[in-house]
């Protein structure tokens, strides 16, 4: 498709403070060393970032005792037994981890530093306190000093760039496991340590002096509180894209690389996470500089404006939709799969709501479709014993227990927890769901390895405890696939309900018009993507926010306190669909 104009690097306008911001490394000395009261230099920094936080700072204060946070940290073996129950043996799941870093500090060691702190401040010698936990251990001693002497900096990266360093060797943040899985590092970024930085993050977000932002190694930004405070702000006021990352696999395909220009190097494309804000990030822009945070920041700092009074009620300061792509087409079948109950991802995870799913078809090929649901009268042990069996024999005949449905551009396929499903090859898949995503059990991987010539992990134990049986051909025809109603219809607009089924949290409404459509968030956060159209306007109808060029196939958040938007087709005589999810309202 030559006319796609799939944006890769959406930007957020951040007026007023394009003075707040330091480019160069000199130019970040320059600022630092102008706070020539600063006794206390507090530099917390996000797990995954290393000295490069620290270095930034110190040259600025060259007389500085300097403190490392590990040094007030419980030893290893201690650490270790505490966070034990939360790592567990799962290769890719753990126990969410809810307490503070507090309880992985050292009391004494802490009160030792502190007392050090007080006594280079007494000597007049500024002190440096940095890393992970930084500001927990300095903040008696910041409370004892006038406000102008304490300066924080606040170093911030973004998951996906984590990750990115996890996969060239970056251990873990309490582990020495350089030579770990990703899968397995990932679970500890993601069960415990972003847990505890997020928390960190929260506290210091309303007051840090400056944020650096990191995620470019070799580009690090400086920006002042205030001016990333009113990037944050900014940002809930008006509907805005995050930064889509993509990431091969092995049943990636082709499609997102053709009709998103991405580049060649990688063999296929698989995944393409635009709509997570727990992994995407977001580009503030000052001036023409774009500064790139993770889009959690604006979750964490502005719950109730994005997420509305309800759904901020219900799921705390949490994002509970999730938007990505799978893309099949040339590619293989998902791994068939099934998704823990919401019983069981409670008790075994610690998570409060689960991962339920859809998949909306953007486009497929002749042979795409879905696998779901059992066949019926099939025998549940025969079933789960052949999927035993072929991790042995390396064959399983899924036609003979699981459902094959054709899929073309647009069907929607309801997925709630506990359904065997997966998509096959030749679908281009918009998932709508809920935000938990990897809570996949795989049954079955059709024989194959991952990129890397690794088999990847089964699941079959767990699965079975989560299958619901019940959910066979006819159940799956009459509840999951097309369950669309009209709501209304006129010439040039109609607008559908197409699910997602009872059992999930999510509505999702289709508009399909020529005309401008008019759509209010009703005070609760909204998400939508552009399934059909080369581009819509998205509008203000109060002037509220600046028009905006929304393209095919790009997915856009809609705080709640927007209340109404408009979009309208961009190309004469081109209609627009678009679906638009949102927490179902009791
Ligand atoms: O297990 P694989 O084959 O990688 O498929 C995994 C994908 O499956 C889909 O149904 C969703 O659950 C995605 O969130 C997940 O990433």
């Amino acid at each position: 498709m030559s006319d796609c104009r799939y944006d890769l690097s959406p930007t957020i306008k951040v007026d007023g403070y394009d003075h707040a911001l330091w480019e160069t490394p000199q130019a970040i000395l320059e600022e630092l060393s102008s706070r020539t009261q600063a006794r206390l230099i507090v530099v917390e920094a996000y797990p995954g970032i290393s000295s490069e936080a620290l270095d930034l700072v110190a040259s600025a204060f060259p007389d500085a005792t300097v403190i490392d946070a590990r040094d007030a940290y419980l030893d290893q073996e201690a650490i270790q037994a505490i966070l034990a129950p939360h790592v567990t043996s799962d290769s890719v799941r753990g126990v969410m981890y809810r307490g503070a870093l507090q309880d992985l500090m050292d009391t004494s060691a802490q009160a030792r530093i502190q007392e050090d702190i007080r006594r280079c401040l007494k000597a007049h010698r500024p002190v440096i306190v940095w890393g992970f936990g930084a500001s927990l251990i300095a903040e008696p001693c910041a409370r004892e000093l006038p406000e102008e002497q304490v300066l924080t900096v606040y170093g911030d990266i973004s998951r996906w760039e984590i990750q990115q360093r996890y996969r060239q060797g970056m251990p873990n943040h309490f582990w020495d496991n350089p030579q770990e899985s990703n899968t397995r590092k990932f679970k500890r970024g993601y069960f415990i340590e972003w847990r505890l930085a997020d928390k960190i993050k929260r506290q210091l977000q309303p007051s840090l002096d400056y944020l650096l932002a990191l995620t470019h190694r070799q580009k690090p930004l400086m920006i002042s509180g205030d001016a990333y405070r009113a990037g944050l702000a900014q940002a809930v006021r008006s509907p805005f894209r995050m930064v889509p990352y993509f990431d091969p696999g092995v049943w990636g395909g082709q499609w997102m690389r053709e009709h998103f220009g991405l580049s060649s190097e990688a063999p296929n494309y698989a995944w393409s996470f635009d709509g997570v804000p727990e992994e995407n990030s977001v580009l503030l822009r000052y001036g023409t500089t774009n500064v790139e945070v993770p889009a959690q920041d604006i979750v964490l700092a502005h719950p109730k404006e994005l997420l509305g009074t309800r759904n901020y009620a219900r799921f705390g300061a949490e994002f509970p939709i999730r938007f990505d792509l799978l893309d099949t087409m040339g590619g293989q079948n998902l791994s068939l799969q099934v998704h823990p109950t919401t019983d069981y991802i409670i008790n075994h995870y610690g998570m409060t709501y689960t991962q339920d799913e859809s998949y909306y078809i953007l486009d497929a090929g002749q042979n795409g479709g879905v696998y779901l649901g059992v066949k019926e009268g099939i025998d549940s042990d025969q079933m789960i014993g052949d999927l035993k069996e072929a991790q042995v024999t390396g064959s399983f005949d899924a036609a003979k227990y699981v459902n094959f449905w054709p899929a073309a551009k647009h069907d929607h396929f309801l997925i709630p927890a506990g359904t065997v499903h997966c998509s096959s090859a030749d679908c281009m898949v918009l998932e709508v769901s809920a935000t938990p995503y990897i809570f996949t059990y795989k049954l079955w991987d059709w024989d194959r390895t991952d990129l890397d010539g690794n088999p990847r992990p089964i699941h079959i134990e767990d699965g079975a405890r989560n299958i619901q049986w019940d959910r066979d051909a006819s159940w799956v025809k009459g509840h999951l696939i097309n369950q669309v109603e009209t709501l209304y219809d006129d010439e040039d607009l109609k607008v559908e309900k197409t699910g997602l089924h009872e059992l999930e949290f999510i509505e999702t409404r289709r508009y399909s018009s020529s005309r401008a459509i008019d759509l209010s968030t009703q005070g609760e956060v909204q998400v939508f993507n552009l399934v059909e159209g080369t581009a819509a306007w998205l509008e203000s109808p109060q002037g509220a926010f600046e028009p905006r060029e929304i393209h095919y196939a790009e997915t856009v958040i809609v705080p709640a306190q927007v209340q109404s938007y408009r979009l309208r087709p961009a190309i004469d005589d081109e209609p627009i669909k678009v679906l638009v999810a949102q927490v179902r309202q009791a």
